[in-house]
């Protein structure tokens, strides 16, 4: 097995963390400009590497955050398991604003964004029944545990496309649904990590009600930064914590991350395009190079 390097992906609210020998660094994709560069360093000896979803300075919007990019470049700096740091909407009344809900399912909702890094000239199915490393997410509880901060393990992320929040009718549905929270982030970042072997698992860190909640009125940005600063902090806290207490060789993952594109790719050798592949190097480099 390979030797761990902890990747996190900071959401709203959280542009960098603490880190010995910290330095950003600019990593090139062939899929185009990430949001922003990597933060290197390490924590407790563990090697991390950060990425601001957004970049500093919260550039980029849900939409226009060029994913494949983001999971391409984690691939390249040798990242083997991410954990997703996200800020959400609740919609149950026990995760209230504070919680950080460990999430194990989505719904995509998604629409205008690139989903895949495969395509014409290289087909791929990856499973994605479980888009959660419950390995990594082993780890993540135990440090929320360790570091005494409010969670809940389980539960379904619905991923809008936004940037405008939902209206009342849609939070109603997707309460409906039995979804627990909502974002506007995780989806695709999850399937492209996926195919990129990557073992993933979403830190949710609820800031609001949403719309649907009688007592609690229609979501707004002014209440959602002021729990957005009480989150980060204990955000950072669960980072430490868990590079720290990281196991140092790559735990493999129980549903299959690591191994996902064993017999994903359906395009026939003679068939695949070239231009593709090459852009394929690192996200499928372990497959693409295996003698046929
Ligand atoms: C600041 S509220 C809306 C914004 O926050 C979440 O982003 P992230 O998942 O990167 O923390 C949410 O998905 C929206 O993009
Ligand atoms: N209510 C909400 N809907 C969508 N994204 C969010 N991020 C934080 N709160 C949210």
């Amino acid at each position: 097995m390979a030797k761990s390097v902890l990747g996190i992906i900071g959401g709203s609210g959280v542009y960098d963390i603490e880190m010995d020998n910290a330095r950003w660094e600019t990593i090139a994709s062939p899929w185009g400009e990430p949001s922003d560069q990597v933060r290197r360093g390490e924590i407790g000896g563990l090697p991390v590497v950060f990425l601001p979803r957004h970049g500093r300075g919260h550039r980029f919007s849900p939409t226009t955050i060029n994913y494949r990019a983001n999971i391409d470049i984690l691939k390249r700096t040798g990242v083997t398991d991410v954990v997703s740091l996200s800020a959400c909407g609740s919609f149950r009344e026990e995760f209230e604003p504070g919680r950080f809900v460990l999430i194990d399912q989505f719904i995509d909702r998604t629409f205008a964004r690139e989903k895949s890094f495969f395509g014409t000239g290289c087909v791929a199915h990856v499973s994605l029944a479980y888009p959660i490393s419950p390995t990594l997410q082993d780890l993540a509880e135990a440090a929320l545990k360790v570091e005494d901060i409010p969670y809940a393990r389980g539960g379904t992320y619905l991923v809008m496309e936004g940037p405008q929040f939902s209206t009342l009718a849609e939070s109603h549905l997707y309460r409906s649904w039995g979804c627990s929270v909502i974002g506007m982030t995780n989806m695709p970042e999850a399937k492209l990590a996926r195919e990129a072997e990557l073992s993933y698992c979403t830190v949710a860190m609820v800031t609001d009600y949403d719309s649907w909640h009688p007592h609690h009125g229609e979501v707004d940005i002014t209440s959602i930064i002021k729990v957005l600063k009480g989150n980060s902090e204990n955000a950072r806290k669960f980072v430490t914590r868990l590079a720290r207490d990281f196991p140092r060789e790559h735990p493999r993952c129980r549903v299959g991350s690591d191994t996902a594109l064993d017999f994903a790719i359906m395009t026939q050798p003679d068939q695949r395009d070239p231009a593709l592949l090459k852009k394929l190097d690192a996200v499928a480099g372990r497959v693409l190079n295996r003698p046929q």
